[in-house]
């Protein structure tokens, strides 16, 4: 195959375990963001770049939205919402972060490959997407198209962007705010 018949097939394959994500969970997952003071998101290499994408709609949709890290991220308090993106749900910063945010009375929301992993295990939420990743044995799955963790990581970006309206619905936002608040020093 060339790049472009790639591309073309790796958009199947995405489409394909995405139809197989369960909508409870995602509905479930949707809830908690609404019910949330304020959202915070972490993840470490790629998943993190989604994420951002993911908090960068929140706060267009009028979330109050926060990537863990950045240098203006206030605190976590008790009622806000930690979202965690990891195909694995074993990296060992995710794991720490996610104990810290429980201890302080938040709520764990999280996107993952392995529903047995440890965040899988911590989560109050969860939305299992049956990706693949070359972190953690997957025999008995289908071999993806795209290397290392990019299929898992483009559902979530996806299912992230796919999200933005019904939140915005449950949330009673007023669809000519959508996108109001984009940053315009740009
Ligand atoms: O950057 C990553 C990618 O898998 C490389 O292909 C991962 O997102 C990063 O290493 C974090 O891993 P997970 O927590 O298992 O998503």
């Amino acid at each position: 195959m060339n790049v472009t018949e790639t591309a073309a097939a790796a958009a199947v394959q995405l489409s394909e375990t995405l139809k197989k994500i369960d909508e409870a969970q995602v509905e479930a997952f949707m809830d908690a963001i609404c019910s949330a003071k304020k959202v915070f998101v972490y993840g470490a290499g790629r998943s993190m770049l989604m994420l951002r994408c993911i908090a960068m709609r929140l706060m267009h949709l009028g979330f109050q939205s926060y990537v863990v890290g950045d240098t203006t991220t206030p605190a976590f308090e008790e009622g806000d919402l930690l979202i965690l993106g990891s195909g694995s749900g074993e990296t060992g910063s995710l794991v720490n972060i996610a104990a810290k945010a429980k201890k302080l009375g938040g709520k764990i929301a999280v996107m993952t490959i392995n529903r047995e992993s440890t965040l899988g295990k911590m989560s109050d939420v969860m939305v299992e997407i049956p990706a693949y990743t070359d972190k953690v044995d997957m025999t008995d799955r289908e071999m993806p198209i795209l290397p290392g963790g990019s299929m898992f990581e483009q559902c979530m970006l996806v299912l992230g962007d796919a999200m933005v309206l019904p939140l915005g619905k449950k949330a009673g936002i007023p669809t000519d705010h959508y996108f109001s608040r984009h940053a315009n020093l740009e």
